[in-house]
């Protein structure tokens, strides 16, 4: 969500139930006291410190509630008293009457000797509703929570960190852990804000789910995987699961189309055909006995005009992996948009190869699939990596609009984007993946996932979560993320498979 998303239906939850906005602090305050109390011990001695808006509002009712269970709380305001108002003011006067004490913060000295005793911090002094660089005190408060060694919790958002995206400049706290109020906010899922978080966690504050407006974008989890699966039926053929090409491969680069065709092969497509160099294809064969194969005209080492391929029998394709970026490349791209029926997904050097013919390429009936890392979206786009990692969620979803073609925008936070410009997020993997190979794996995996889904949107999210999971497994039993190769990753694929594959 954005802060403006979150204010609406906070609003909407408002207008249409009834609900008063100090019943849902009280909600935000307790859900956020009983995931805090997962975290720390009776003995410890915890700080709250409580802002001006209502992210100090929740701060009261936090401190309250883990007084009234026994824990060693200071409540700290750090703004002066006519800061406070409306449904914070309430509770502030709930905190003063529960008979609990307050210290307000005068100088930074004495703040500083209490914060030197404390084992936990918790931060309730700015929310979503942060504006701009910080202002005093809390600029001089978070650097103060920023130098100590304590166990810090953030209430919402970690303070001063901005909840959207395409903010650069920001001085924030950072949290050994933040409990997200009602939904995760999109700076959980960007570069330059994500490490502000520490772990996160997300906790119901009541708003009525069927009132208020559905959102935009998702946060996808193995729960969606498990309902939108494919299925397997008992009378099923080869024919069933798709007949796909993967085109791709040079002299240089044999091994990736024959990590994505592995993948297709391990993600149960029907029938996979290679469509390679004739160099390529002796190094490969022997790895790919389930593989047909279709040798393309080359030039140089680099495919150039297929003109030998009959495209139309093919259910769907993935272009581009290994195929390296040789402008003699680029009739056999365009022969494969004219001619492809189906899905047709294109990777790495393929995304280099579309570029310049972007607008005639997005005139296919058929979906169109680009899955670009950040530098290849950066290039497509004619923007910097960092903007791109700044506002990956807008550009994406501009780009998906304009050219009409489903964007998966892989990274820690990959962001899947349709050509209606729906958005889900999916987060499962790790620094295991940052290696060359794995996109390959990914394209493979999705492709043989596209001809068994009737949903593109649900193939490509089931795909990534796949794709992710399995190297989680990896690196929690046989290997570690240093270790984890692309290769490892196509014989992981069988575990994970088991827990979601089922028959009809
Ligand atoms: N019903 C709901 O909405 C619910 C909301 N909930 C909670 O409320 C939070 C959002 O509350 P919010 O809107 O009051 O914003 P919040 O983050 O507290 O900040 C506002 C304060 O920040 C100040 N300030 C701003 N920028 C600043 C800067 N650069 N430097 C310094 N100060 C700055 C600004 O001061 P001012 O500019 O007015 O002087 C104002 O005092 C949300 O994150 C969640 O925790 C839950 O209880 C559930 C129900
Ligand atoms: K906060």
């Amino acid at each position: 969500m954005t802060a403006q998303e979150m204010y609406e239906r906070d609003k909407v939850a408002i207008q249409t139930t009834g609900l008063s906005g100090s019943m849902l602090m009280e909600n935000a305050g307790r859900a956020v006291s009983d995931d805090v109390e997962t975290k720390i011990e009776k003995h410890q001695s915890v700080i709250v410190l409580i802002g001006g808006g209502n992210n100090g509002g929740d701060g009261y009712v936090i401190a309250r509630t883990l007084l009234n269970r026994g824990y060693q709380v200071e409540a700290w305001q750090v703004v002066s008293d006519h800061k406070i108002q409306g449904d914070a003011l309430l509770h502030k006067e709930i905190f003063i009457k529960s008979g609990y004490p307050l210290q307000q913060l005068e100088e930074l000295g004495t703040l500083e000797e209490s914060l030197e005793q404390a084992d936990v911090v918790i931060d309730s002094m700015l929310g979503i509703g942060v504006k701009g660089q910080l202002r005093p005190p809390f600029k001089e408060v978070v650097a103060l929570v920023n130098k100590r060694a304590a166990y810090t919790i953030a209430v919402d958002i970690p303070t001063g960190v901005p909840a959207d995206e395409s903010v650069s400049e920001f001085d924030g706290l950072f949290a050994n852990h933040t409990t997200v109020i009602a939904a995760p906010k999109i700076s959980v899922f960007l570069e330059h804000t994500s490490s502000y978080y520490g772990e996160w966690t997300v906790v119901d504050i009541g708003l009525p789910t069927k009132k208020i407006p559905n959102s935009r974008r998702k946060l996808w989890g193995k729960s969606d995987t498990l309902s939108t699966f494919p299925t397997r039926q008992a009378h099923s053929h080869k024919g069933s699961h798709g007949k796909g090409i993967v085109v791709g491969g040079s002299f240089q680069m044999p091994g990736s189309i024959a990590m994505t065709a592995k993948a297709a092969l391990r993600s149960g497509i029907g029938l996979l055909t290679i469509a390679t160099t004739s160099n390529t294809v002796p190094l490969i064969a022997p790895f790919l006995q389930e593989a047909t194969f279709q040798q393309v005209t080359e030039e140089g080492g680099f495919l150039s005009s297929a003109n030998v391929v009959d495209w139309s029998q093919y259910n769907g394709a993935a272009i581009g992996m290994g195929m390296g970026r040789n402008q003699g490349s680029t009739t056999l791209v365009e022969e494969i948009f004219d001619c492809v029926e189906g899905p047709l997904l294109i990777d790495a050097d393929g995304l280099y190869l579309m570029k310049d013919g972007l607008t005639q390429y997005s005139k296919r009936k058929d979906p169109t699939i680009l899955t670009p890392h950040p530098g290849e979206f950066a290039h497509l786009i004619d923007r910097s990596i960092p903007e791109v990692m700044q506002s990956p969620f807008c550009l994406t979803r501009d780009f998906a609009l304009q050219y009409g073609v489903y964007v998966v925008l892989k990274g820690p936070s990959t962001i899947i984007t349709s050509p209606r410009g729906e958005q889900c997020v999916e987060v499962s993997g790790n620094a295991g993946l940052a290696k060359g190979g794995s996109g390959d794996v990914l394209s493979g995996i999705l492709l043989a996932l596209l001809l068994q889904s009737n949903s593109v949107f649900d193939a490509l999210a089931n795909g990534c979560m796949i794709h992710g999971l399995t190297a989680e497994r990896l690196t929690e039993s046989r290997h570690s993320i240093y270790d984890l190769l692309a290769t490892d990753l196509i014989e992981g694929l069988p575990n994970t498979f088991r827990t979601f594959s089922s028959s009809t």
